[in-house]
């Protein structure tokens, strides 16, 4: 009986169709000397999820599911369905999962008790982000934190296992939801990106180890708050205006952010006279992507505090938000601490 070693293809007959999500995940469980799975299991999880809300969000103007839900979450805002439908899809898997302990949803008035005396880690998450945007067919996304929990498995959920600062993050990532749909996420080991493949249902390896830009032309904020902005942030967008930097804004977070992470860019979204800590939220918005955006070598701060560093006191406390390309955001934190007045190019 003959037995040969296998020899990779050569011929180039069947191309490769790349590293799937899966594959990776176990493949940087070494990273981990004490990894027992349970976190690879699951971004599993928040990766299944990501596949459902997808094939809904392709479908948002058929089948009813564009719309008001004709109810308003914790933060007043109108729900989308969308909005409720993605997060019923997250809190089902996260809860089926087994990993989780608690989940803290923008969705979600309270923390979510998932009663699971073997769940380690405790999940921030955004489900749909961008809701404005869902129904005209814009790009929108997902944002999820993951911690693990600070008192001991099996104990009652404490506060000190959802306070926690952003700098306490063993994962984090994003889905968007656009021309093609991407899982980008950390374990703190740099950031890697996936595209989904619809016929084949898996998401692969397309972006590998994302460094973005250290500097960039491009400026998204809503000028649409500028009569309410500080001296320093009109200051920055002028001179941005004077330096020809491109203005681009769509509106969903998720979306600015992976376009600047790529190109180089600066998403700011202020504090302003009516909202004085900015719109974004700490624990489920702003957290994760300024730990994607450190491991990718930009930065993100409240306009004094590194985010990472916040210690949160509420469920769903607000933060402004500077983030993106180094350079940027230093020369914007410039402008705010006066340290450099308007400009005359
Ligand atoms: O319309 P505004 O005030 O510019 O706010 C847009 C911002 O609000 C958000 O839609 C808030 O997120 P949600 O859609 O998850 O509530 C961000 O995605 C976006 O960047
Ligand atoms: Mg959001
Ligand atoms: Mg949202």
């Amino acid at each position: 009986m003959k037995i040969l070693p296998y020899q990779p293809d050569q011929s180039g007959m069947a191309y490769s169709v790349g590293t799937t999500l899966d594959r990776f995940i176990k493949s940087k469980q070494s990273d981990f000397p004490f990894a027992s799975g349970e976190l690879s299991q699951l971004l599993r999880d928040i990766a299944l999820a990501a596949k459902i809300v997808n094939r809904e969000t392709n479908r948002a103007g058929l089948a009813n599911i564009g719309g008001a839900f004709g109810q308003t979450n914790v933060q007043g805002e109108e729900q989308q369905k969308l909005d409720v439908i993605a997060n019923i899809r997250f809190m089902r898997a996260l809860s089926k999962g087994g990993e989780v302990c608690a989940i803290v949803s923008e969705e979600e008035d309270s923390v979510i008790d998932l009663q699971n005396g073997s769940g380690k880690y405790v999940v921030a998450i955004d489900p749909l982000d961008g809701s404005s945007n869902i129904d005209v067919n814009i790009s929108i996304g997902t944002i999820f934190s993951i911690y693990r929990r600070k008192t001991p498995v099996g104990s009652p959920i404490q506060e000190e296992d959802i306070m926690q600062p952003g700098k306490e993050q063993v994962a984090a990532g994003y889905v968007l939801y656009g021309s093609s749909t991407m899982l980008v996420y950390t374990t703190g080991f740099g950031v890697n990106g996936f595209t989904y493949e619809n016929s084949l249902g898996e998401f692969f390896l397309s972006h590998p180890a994302i460094q973005a830009p250290k500097d960039g032309k491009i400026y998204s904020i809503n000028e649409g708050s500028e009569l309410e902005w500080a001296p320093g942030v009109k200051n920055y967008v002028d001179y941005c205006k004077r330096s020809q930097y491109s203005a681009r804004y769509i509106g969903s977070l998720v979306a600015d952010f992976h376009r600047n992470l790529l190109k180089g860019g600066i998403y700011a979204y202020p504090s302003t006279q009516k909202n004085p800590n900015g719109k974004l939220r700490l624990l489920y918005e702003a957290n994760a992507l300024a730990f994607i955006a450190e491991q990718a070598g930009a930065k993100a701060t409240n306009g004094t505090q590194r985010i990472l560093d916040i210690q949160p006191e509420t469920l769903h406390q607000r933060t402004p938000l500077w983030i993106g390309s180094e350079k940027m955001v230093n020369e914007a934190m410039g402008f705010l601490s006066k340290k450099r007045e308007a400009v005359n190019l």
